[in-house]
């Protein structure tokens, strides 16, 4: 019987609100926002194998990328066994070229299945290798696995679609494109929009392989109630695959927040990874001890999650603005300012970091104020101005406090612009940003992660009021090309999804 069986895994997008480069550093952490915006990766096994196609030391593994141009998004490899080793070999590579994001989460992830078949099951060389292939072809019932990866629209801009509709860039328009809408280039000649899709893509893919390959297991709905070896385990892969695709150890904040979603983190020693990348191989050992295993144990891992959320009334609204930012050149130059200036720089990061953590404790603070009788009618008066006097109202209070805090943080980002000549803050940012500070209901806001003229985000009064003032003074702002995006903050990291429960996702695996 061909198992129908589906494996769809979600993870959120990102905004590092606060942190910034600090939270390179274990010294430091940063506030990441879950957003509501998510990246889903769909597995489930391939049309049922003919008698001479079924084979017990092969597979095939076909990823579809579902809303890009197919003939230039859809990856194909074969997995065979050899006498030491399982190969992972692209097959169309001449055809539609490679994707390292994808080649290097399905070789790494497949390894972590191998060497959890030995941990779990006792067999090892050749004999756990054909476990694995008789998981991923069902028995021999299938020619292996059929995986389908989809970003919400909010993960690459929709300028075009817009212009396409004759639509202005504004809220109500965005709500009005298809849900996994198609776009017309294939990924590298697509403009991102900041929320991560690299890490949303390799976590939600190694969550979903590793789900349906029975090696973890991700109760329905909220993963987080799993056990933390699970989410655990799902997390270092992440990390681990997600550096070797980047070439390099970042903070790691984004995988954090896919899996885990909003919370204050603090980065894991970069020296735990250093035995895996340096030596990176690129076929799965079938003899010898396990080498992934020992190294993403999660008990070995120090990464700190702290929870937090944005208080109930307040909610976070993103502009995609008209140019990118080099993160990577971005963070060379900063720490190479701060390796030459420790003095001075040391002073900086620290006085960044008080007013990061504030940050936090004010926010922290209005949560414990939900519950107030006067806090629903002082958000709602901040969201139109008419409150007379702060001093009169602890919540007011806190929001304006907030409001100072998010000012004194963008004051200090200025400044390591104008130290390091890395334009984390440029003058047209702060131009925008100023202005927008200036609507009745915005608290505050900024550039969040490495900023530059990535992306804004603002804090504001969550009422329809608001929102359309702020979507008005973005979709006629001259200066930059400012384009809103639909996604709110979101509390959850990894959901294993049902596919009824998302709009048009169906529609989008099977297009
Ligand atoms: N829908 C997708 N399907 C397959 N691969 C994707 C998809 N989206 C992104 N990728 C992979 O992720 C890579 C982008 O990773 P990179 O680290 O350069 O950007 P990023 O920092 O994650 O971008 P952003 O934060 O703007 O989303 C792409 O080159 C591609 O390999
Ligand atoms: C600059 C840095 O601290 C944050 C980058 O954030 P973003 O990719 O710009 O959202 C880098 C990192 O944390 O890996």
């Amino acid at each position: 019987m061909f198992s129908s069986r589906r494996t769809i895994i979600s993870s959120p997008g990102k905004v590092l609100l606060a942190g910034g480069y600090l939270v390179l550093e274990p010294a430091f952490s940063g506030l990441v926002v879950a957003t509501s915006s998510r990246f889903y990766s769909s597995v489930s096994h391939l049309s049922s194998a003919s008698s001479s196609t079924s084979s017990s030391s092969a597979a095939t593994i076909t990823v579809r990328a579902g809303q890009f141009p197919r003939e230039q998004s859809e990856w194909v490899y074969s997995l065979s066994v050899n006498d030491n080793a399982i190969h992972l070999e692209q097959t169309n590579g001449d055809k539609v070229g490679s994707n390292k994001f994808i080649h290097i989460t399905l070789l790494q992830t497949l390894r972590v299945s191998y060497e959890r078949i030995v941990a779990e099951t006792g067999r090892s060389g050749h004999e756990a290798a054909q476990e694995l292939i008789i998981r991923m072809t069902n028995g021999g019932q299938s020619r292996g696995l059929d995986i389908v990866v989809l970003a919400d629209n909010d993960f690459y801009s929709q300028r075009e679609q817009l212009s396409a509709l004759s639509l202005p860039a504004k809220i109500a328009s965005l709500s009005s494109i298809q849900p996994f809408t198609s776009l017309p280039r294939p990924i590298a000649q697509t403009n991102k929009t900041g929320l991560g899709s690299s890490a949303a893509l390799v976590t939600s893919l190694v969550a979903s392989l590793l789900s349906h390959l029975d090696v973890v297991s991700l109760p329905t709905g909220n993963p987080a109630a799993s056990t933390t070896s699970n989410l655990g385990l799902v997390h270092s892969v992440a990390q681990f695959i997600h550096c070797l695709a980047q070439g390099k150890v970042g903070s790691g904040f984004d995988v954090s927040s896919a899996v885990y979603g909003t919370h204050v983190y603090t980065r894991f020693s970069p020296s735990i990874l250093t035995p895996l990348m340096q030596n990176a191989i690129d076929q799965i050992p079938i003899s010898g001890d396990a080498t992934l295993l020992p190294v993403l144990d999660p008990s070995k891992w120090d990464q700190d999650n702290r929870s937090f959320r944005l208080p109930k009334g307040l909610r976070l609204i993103l502009a995609d603005v008209d140019a990118g930012t080099d993160t990577p050149s971005f963070v060379g130059k900063v720490l190479k300012w701060r390796k030459e200036n420790p003095q001075v720089s040391d002073d900086l990061w620290k006085g960044l970091d008080q007013a990061n953590m504030r940050l936090e404790s004010l926010l922290t603070d209005m949560v414990g104020r939900e519950g107030e009788g006067d806090y629903d009618e002082t958000i709602r008066c901040i969201g139109e101005r008419t409150i007379k006097d702060l001093k009169e109202n602890p919540t007011a209070v806190l929001i304006d406090e907030i409001r100072t805090t998010l000012f004194t943080i963008r004051g200090f980002q200025r400044k390591m612009s104008e130290l390091s000549g890395v334009l984390i803050e440029p003058p047209e940012q702060t131009k925008l940003i100023d202005a927008c500070c200036e609507l009745p209901g915005v608290v505050g806001g900024g550039v969040p992660g490495a900023g530059g003229y990535d992306a804004l985000f603002l804090l504001i009064v969550d009422s329809p009021s608001v929102v359309a003032r702020v979507d008005d003074l973005w979709s006629n702002w001259q200066e930059m090309s400012v384009c809103p995006l639909l996604a709110k903050q979101s509390d959850g990291g990894l959901r294993v999804e049902d596919v009824n429960a998302v709009k048009g996702l169906e529609q989008a695996l099977t297009r």
